[in-house]
């Protein structure tokens, strides 16, 4: 079943002393979520947001909450930002060693704490093996670049990750969505949509130039 669009622009790439204004923007966009990437040093080289930080977006936002956990503990985590107001979270497989019963039992784990959830393959690990979790899945985040920075260029070469999920949610006859993150611009978001994808994460191209426009630009 197709899903319509959804963008989630991700305020990795705001411009934080202008924090409030570039979240009305937002809100005035046809964005629908908020990408929120969560990183600890550890799982990716780069340090990012605490919970505070989201329940701050959160008195200034309704968009779904849309949580990346580039995090090296999960499972201790994904409570923490769903008590902080995330309405989705993601989480990496490779942070649970792809072992496909943690990635499981954390999934149920989120379900019950009443938030959407999801996982995230890295450009380099192969997404055949999330086959036995994709009935639990709210939706499934291909990594289009390495995951700790924006800015970097989007990998085409990730696409088929992108159309495997589609062939297996038509088979199985599942719903979740497909979100793709990173490198999606004005161009390169055609390509994901062509693929299958349905749900765009998109920082350094909506962030730089008019917010609103940008986003509807993803839109066309
Ligand atoms: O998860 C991420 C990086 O790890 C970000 O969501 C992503 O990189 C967005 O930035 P850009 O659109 O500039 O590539
Ligand atoms: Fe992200």
């Amino acid at each position: 079943m197709e899903n319509s669009r959804i963008i989630s622009p991700s305020v990795l790439s705001m411009d934080y002393s202008k924090m409030p204004e570039q979240v009305a923007q937002l809100n005035a966009s046809p964005a629908k979520w908020l990408h929120f990437d969560v990183m600890d040093g550890h799982f990716v080289p780069n340090l990012t947001f605490g919970p505070d930080i989201l329940k701050g977006f959160c008195k200034l936002s309704d968009l779904v909450m849309d949580v990346h956990l580039m995090v090296s503990d999960p499972a201790k985590y994904a409570p923490i930002f769903i008590d902080a107001g995330a309405n989705m979270v993601t989480f990496h497989v490779e942070a649970l060693d792809n072992d496909m019963e943690k990635v499981q039992s954390l999934l149920d784990e989120i379900h019950k704490l009443g938030a959407m959830a999801g996982v995230v393959v890295k450009p380099k690990t192969d997404v055949k093996i999330i086959q036995p979790v994709l009935s639990s899945c709210d939706m499934v985040l291909i990594m289009t670049v390495e995951p700790g920075f924006g800015g970097q260029s989007f990998m085409e070469d990730m696409m088929p990750k992108v159309k495997w999920l589609v062939n297996q949610r038509e088979a199985k006859q599942l719903s979740y969505r497909i979100e793709v993150d990173g490198g999606i611009n004005g161009t390169t978001y055609k390509t994901a949509v062509d693929s299958g994808a349905d749900t765009l994460v998109a920082g350094s191209f909506v962030f730089k130039g008019n917010i609103i426009e940008n986003v509807k630009a993803l839109l066309k």
